[in-house]
């Protein structure tokens, strides 16, 4: 598992590229046949994939942790965004489709990730934060009919934004979040752009309150996104390739152009889970 430690924002206006990316950007997830986890001092996320082949991929505490199993004291985020894949939890069974997710509570012993073809892996991007109690390990899917163990995203919780005059018009679906899907601070969930539509989050914002994670995603070969970082007044920017994720410290805009339409999925941890609890800034403001 690799350290990523918490970052002031008077040393990160004098940081270089380089330093910029070392400190934030997470590259070179998605390596097929493998688990790979970066834990970041900042709220304590750990940000990760398993992206199985043939065999199937089992999830441990590692050193870092000091616990018996992974989710002794943590809950866990999962998003699909390959092929067909499995997730076992104690010896239960979920199909994910591309796109389908999880929550997993504390206390689940065994987790394993399984790819329904080796040649289309799936690609289970996670998102874990420290937990106090444990809440029901659910399937989560975008659209469906609700049985036992999976929950549906609700149309409340599909909020469209933006317009394609303004280069932002997107759809916010949030997979994680009070009274859908309960979690002790983790909230997760995936926005995609309109064809045309470049920009996210913005009008940008900060919560002090939380941190996030982006992961940026489906961005083809010759495209990027530019994300935007920093104190307001101080921006700075990562250009970021398909499949990469970015840091976003409590202190940090985190809002992004793309050389055309992308999807990202993003996680916040911290102090509430209030989805709108967010300091809006306005565009005549930003430096
Ligand atoms: O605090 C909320 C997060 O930054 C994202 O959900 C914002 C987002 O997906 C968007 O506006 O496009
Ligand atoms: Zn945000």
């Amino acid at each position: 598992m690799e350290l990523r430690t918490a970052a002031s924002p008077k040393d990160v206006k004098h940081y270089t590229t380089e330093r910029l990316r070392e400190e934030f950007l997470i590259q070179d997830l998605f390596r097929t046949g493998e688990i790979k986890l970066v834990y970041s001092h900042i709220d304590r996320i750990i940000t990760g994939s398993a992206t199985p082949a043939e065999e199937e991929l089992t999830l441990t505490a590692g050193d870092e942790l000091r616990a018996a199993y992974f989710c002794e004291r943590r809950e866990l985020g999962v998003i699909n965004i390959g092929g067909k894949g499995t997730v076992t939890v104690d010896g239960r069974k979920y199909e994910l489709d591309r796109k389908d997710g999880m929550y997993i509570g504390m206390g689940s012993k065994e987790i394993s990730f399984a790819s329904a073809d080796a040649a289309n892996p799936a690609k289970f991007y996670l998102n874990s934060a420290p937990a106090h109690t444990s809440y029901p390990t659910v399937l989560i899917k975008p659209e469906g009919t609700p049985s036992e163990d999976v929950v549906i995203v609700k149309d409340e919780n599909k909020v469209e934004l933006g317009s394609l005059e303004q280069s932002n018009h997107r759809t916010i679906c949030k997979y994680i979040l009070p009274g859908q899907v309960e979690s002790c601070q983790l909230v997760m969930g995936m926005t995609k752009l309109e064809p045309g539509s470049v920009w996210n989050t913005m009008p940008c914002h900060t919560h002090d309150r939380r941190m996030e994670v982006y992961l940026y995603f489906d961005i083809p070969e010759d495209a990027f996104v530019m994300h935007y970082m920093g104190e307001p007044t101080e921006t700075r920017h990562i250009v970021m390739r398909n499949e990469e994720a970015v840091i976003s410290p409590s202190w940090s805009i985190h809002s992004g152009s793309g050389s055309q339409a992308y999807t990202f999925i993003w996680g916040m941890v911290g102090e509430n889970q209030d989805f709108d609890d967010m300091d809006g800034i306005a565009n005549q403001d930003l430096k």
